[in-house]
């Protein structure tokens, strides 16, 4: 699995410890930035790695600002990219599970790295149910298709 990963001046700490879990894991990934101390703005960094996790050329993405909320709504501008605003496990789990994510976002500002450690390992690890999950998503690929 090839994962790219990014943040805003909120998030690069946390972004590194991420890193190093994904790392850990044996994962390739990318380091999209920023790589910054002053301010930056969340959709420089949101939209370049949705778009190339979008285009194939990333199985995943990883985001994180402040609050994670910013990047998801930037990555959810994306054709094709689910980013789903994860700071708890069972999210995690679920999103793998019933809604095939294919980007999370997390906020450095209301999350550890503790937590968001395990929610990365999580993500990373669950599989797509498929079924009814899958008519569901269908109609939201649908929408894309007609709508944008
Ligand atoms: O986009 C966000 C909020 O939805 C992120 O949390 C940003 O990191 C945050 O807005 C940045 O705030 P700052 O006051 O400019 O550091």
């Amino acid at each position: 699995m090839k994962i790219a990963i990014a943040s805003d001046h909120g998030g690069t700490r946390l972004k590194d410890e991420l890193i190093a879990v994904i790392k850990d894991l044996g994962f390739a990934y990318e380091d999209f930035g920023c790589n910054c101390e002053g301010s930056v703005d969340y959709p420089d960094y949101a939209l370049p790695v949705a778009e190339k996790v979008a285009a194939g050329e990333f199985d995943r993405g990883i985001l994180v600002c402040g609050t994670g909320i910013g990047m998801s709504i930037a990555a959810n501008k994306v054709k094709g990219i689910r980013c789903a605003l994860v700071h708890d496990v069972f999210s995690a789990k679920a999103t793998r599970q019933h809604n095939d994510t294919n980007m999370i976002s997390m906020g450095e500002r209301v999350i550890g790295p503790g937590l968001a450690g395990e929610i990365v390992r999580t993500w990373l690890g669950e599989a797509f149910e498929g079924g009814r999950h899958a008519n569901r998503i269908g109609k939201i690929l649908s929408y894309e298709d007609t709508h944008r």
